[in-house]
């Protein structure tokens, strides 16, 4: 089943979206529009395509031999599944924050400092500024202002993670994926991470793999739930989570199949 959001507000749009890994059939037939400065989370058994359906909107599966998109992916007027869309513009645009936090084996300072540098900036005084607000976007900023120039990977899993955000955030993306981004995890710096992703929804629109219900039920606006490679049920999350349409979805949730 395929449910298309009716708000007009999307930034990002799904329209008969399949994928295939040489014969595998891994999405089928996926229409979904995500809202404007919302968040949305994508759940579903393990294998059921959401991560796969994340990469697609950043064109990550290209890397991968043997597969095939069809359908289109709309970010404004454009089908970035399109050959003439360049990857590396367009990730610049959907930025992606991963499970396990990948800083660069550098200063603090250096790991949101080197993307602007090697796109060109030279002037210390605007650096400087990059590396403040981002890492403030990033909720960081108090810190580790102090401690700019000692090595990222002292920092703790929680840390590294908003500093992998910071960094993404420095591309100035419109569009932010995040792959179970809390899954590694310790309770505390799961809650600091989710504040901050609710936060960021002021400013950019957020689509979500998440295995955590509670991190679903908590942080989503909008819940779509995945199984076989198909979306099953889309909706506002609090119905999705108390009153879903189907009883694979309840099931799910409930936490009897996973
Ligand atoms: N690189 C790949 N090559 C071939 N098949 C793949 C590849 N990556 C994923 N698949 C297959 O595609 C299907 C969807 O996988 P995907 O990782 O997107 O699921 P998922 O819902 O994100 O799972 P999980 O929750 O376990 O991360 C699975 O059957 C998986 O085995």
């Amino acid at each position: 089943m395929n449910v298309v959001n009716t708000i007009e507000q999307s930034v990002i749009q799904t329209e008969n979206l399949q994928f295939y890994y040489g014969t595998h059939h891994a999405l089928k037939n996926i229409n979904l529009k995500f809202e404007e400065k919302r968040i949305t989370a994508l759940i579903g058994p393990s294998g059921c395509g959401k991560s796969t359906f994340l990469r697609t909107m950043n064109r990550m599966n290209d890397l991968i031999p043997g597969v095939k998109t069809e359908g289109a992916i709309w970010i404004g007027k454009e089908n970035i599944t399109d050959s003439s869309i360049d990857p590396v513009e367009l990730r610049k645009k959907v930025g992606m924050v991963f499970q396990h936090a990948s800083v660069f084996p550098f200063s603090i300072y250096e790991n949101i400092a080197y993307g602007p540098r090697i796109h060109g900036e030279r002037n210390k005084k605007v650096l400087d500024e990059i590396v403040e607000e981002n890492l403030r976007a990033a909720a960081l900023w108090d810190e580790v202002k102090d401690q700019l120039d000692q090595s990222a990977t002292g920092l703790s899993g929680g840390q590294q993670q908003r500093l992998t955000i910071a960094r993404t955030l420095a591309t100035k993306p419109e569009i932010l994926l995040m792959d179970e981004p809390t899954s590694a995890l310790d309770p505390i710096s799961t809650a600091k991470v989710e504040e901050l992703i609710q936060t960021l929804k002021e400013h950019y629109t957020i689509i979500i793999v998440t295995h955590n219900m509670q991190q679903a039920a908590r942080i989503a606006d909008f819940t779509a739930f995945f199984l076989n490679g198909e979306v099953k049920e889309y909706g506002q999350t609090a119905t999705i989570f108390s009153n879903p349409l189907f009883s694979e979805t309840k099931e799910y949730i409930a936490g009897k199949f996973g």
